[in-house]
């Protein structure tokens, strides 16, 4: 079969959102990029995940929300047309079809080329097309990696013939299941268990932690443990799957390891993801095959020399979101032109060489019923880190702004103040509607705004943002207390 040599500045491996804007950046840059893609231009967020996740959740959301709203609560008691949110889970996952996306890269000036890409020493990655042929690809520059991740399964005996759902089945399948198993009580086990459910399924959630959610508040996951529990969901903690089977009639035989058994048409794994980095000839470089590739805060991979390759993304396990992506993809955008154009780096942190906020604000909306939107630190995280954090609650439900979106509000927001200056490290909003909340926590974190300032953010009235003023209003009567009369 034939052999085809190019040489680009920039050699991209991975299509996904990160691949696509690391590549923009090197364009709009002034050099040429070439990027690789073995499936559909636009990774995993596009087809399975974000984006039919959350065209299968936000009509669910809407529909509970309807439901306590007065006037509406009525119309809002047929039950979700399935069909019609299927149909337009498919639209939010462009049915599939990339060609908008390959659009959008050529109208971008960004080379593609179909097939598996590996690394084949310093700057040479080959590709396996789909023909048969392969391209060798030479870089002059920078090669990125951004393989993304995918589902990590357990290590269950017969995962093939139990034949479970992932993540991608579970984003797109054409029907609801009967019964669904769920293995997790991370972000994926939770919005999934609460669109199926809403979608018509019986869940059970199956979590060997004690509680949903372990990485966020507490309070915040007991919320959305309430909120499936009384949906209907099955919530059982404290255990795993002990052993699974597809049995001939094409049910999935369940037994845990509490000794208790159950019977699903559906199993999805929800336990996490791994990274794509397995069949990607690190070996050539002198890396490990099958682990997350570890970077600088410039997203160069340590312990390969020449400052030449790099991993952007979920590949290097520093924050498994679609925007943190983005935002380390045009930080290592910066770097690469940068560098390619011998112009200096600024290494401090904040500058637009150095990924700083992947370290210190994070911001993720969980899509369960009610929203959990969060960035910075949990207490538990200060705590583990050794960070001297004031804890600031207050109940959403009794702000005016709350009380108009619904009045059976219940929500809570918490903010972790470092005393030292004043400034909000943490925050935690849970409830109906708070997503949006989140980027001014963000701005109040990345901005390092001292809580006098912020006090002269004023939030307008009657909306849920008034929250800000009453955990301003709670830090400063607090203080009072404390303060020697
Ligand atoms: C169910 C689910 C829901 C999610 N919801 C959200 C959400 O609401 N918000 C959010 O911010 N994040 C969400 N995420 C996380 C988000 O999907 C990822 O963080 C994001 O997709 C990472 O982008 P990426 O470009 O690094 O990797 P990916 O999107 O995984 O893209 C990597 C691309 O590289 C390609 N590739 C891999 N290996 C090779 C190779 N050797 N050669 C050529 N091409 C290759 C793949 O085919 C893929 O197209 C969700 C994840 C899941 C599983
Ligand atoms: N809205 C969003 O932003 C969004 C939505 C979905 C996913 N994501 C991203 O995707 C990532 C992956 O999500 P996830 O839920 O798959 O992973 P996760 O790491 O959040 O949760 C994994 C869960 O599986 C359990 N688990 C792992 N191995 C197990 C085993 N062998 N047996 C039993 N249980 C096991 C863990 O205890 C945990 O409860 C998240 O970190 C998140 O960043 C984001």
């Amino acid at each position: 079969m034939s052999t085809t040599t190019q040489t680009f500045d920039v050699v991209v491996i991975g299509a996904g959102p990160v691949g696509e804007n690391v590549a923009d950046r090197a364009v709009a840059g002034g050099l040429s990029a070439v990027i690789v893609e073995s499936e559909l231009v636009g990774g995993e967020c596009s087809y399975w995940a974000c984006d039919p996740s959350k065209g299968l959740l936000h009509p669910v959301h809407v529909h509970n929300e309807l439901k306590a709203i007065p006037g509406l609560a009525k119309s809002a008691s047929a039950p979700l047309d399935v069909d019609a949110v299927l149909a337009h889970r498919d639209r939010m996952a462009s049915n599939w079809d990339d060609a908008p996306q390959v659009e959008w890269l050529n109208s971008a000036g960004i080379e593609l080329v179909r097939g598996v890409g590996r690394l084949a020493g310093p700057r040479a990655v080959t590709v396996a097309t789909p023909d048969g042929r392969t391209v060798r690809l030479t870089a002059r520059h920078a090669v990125a990696v951004c393989t993304g991740s995918r589902a990590a399964l357990p290590p269950l005996p017969n995962l093939e013939e139990l034949r479970p759902w992932t993540s991608r089945e579970a984003t797109s399948a054409p029907a609801a299941p009967r019964r669904l198993a769920v293995l997790g009580a991370g972000v994926v086990a939770v919005e999934m268990a609460t669109a199926w459910q809403a979608l018509g399924s019986r869940v059970t959630l199956i979590a060997r932690e004690a509680t949903l959610l372990p990485r966020v508040e507490p309070f915040a996951a007991e919320l959305v443990a309430e909120s499936l529990r009384e949906s209907g969901v099955d919530l059982r903690f404290g255990t795993t799957i002990a052993g699974a089977v597809r049995n001939a009639v094409d049910e999935v035989e369940i037994t845990l390891s509490d000794g208790s058994t159950l019977i699903a048409d559906e199993l999805l794994l929800a336990t996490g993801r791994a990274p794509r980095t397995d069949d990607l000839g690190l070996e050539s470089v002198g890396l490990k095959p099958g682990a997350w590739l570890p970077t600088d805060d410039l997203f160069t991979v340590k312990g390969v020399d020449g400052d030449w390759l790099y991993a952007v993304g979920d590949v290097n396990g520093r924050a498994l979101l679609t925007h943190q992506g983005k935002y380390q993809a045009r930080i290592a955008g910066s770097v690469i032109v940068d560098r390619a154009l011998q112009r200096g780096l600024d290494i401090r942190k904040w500058s637009r060489h150095v990924g700083t906020a992947d370290l210190e604000a994070v911001p993720q909306v969980v899509f369960s019923d009610p929203e959990i939107a969060s960035v910075g630190l949990t207490a538990a995280e200060a705590a583990r880190a050794g960070r001297t954090v004031e804890i600031v609650d207050y109940q959403i439900g009794d702000v005016a702004g709350a009380f108009q979106y619904r009045p059976d509000y219940r929500g809570q927001a918490r903010v972790l103040v470092d005393p030292a200056r004043n400034t909000i490290v943490g925050a935690t909003f849970a409830g109906p509607g708070v997503a949006e909340l989140l980027y001014s926590a963000t701005v109040a974190i990345t901005g390092e705004v001292p809580l006098d300032r912020l006090w002269h953010a004023v939030p307008a009235f009657p909306t849920i943002s008034e929250v800000w003023l009453r955990l301003l209003e709670t830090h400063r009567d607090r203080a009072k207390e404390d303060s020697p009369s």
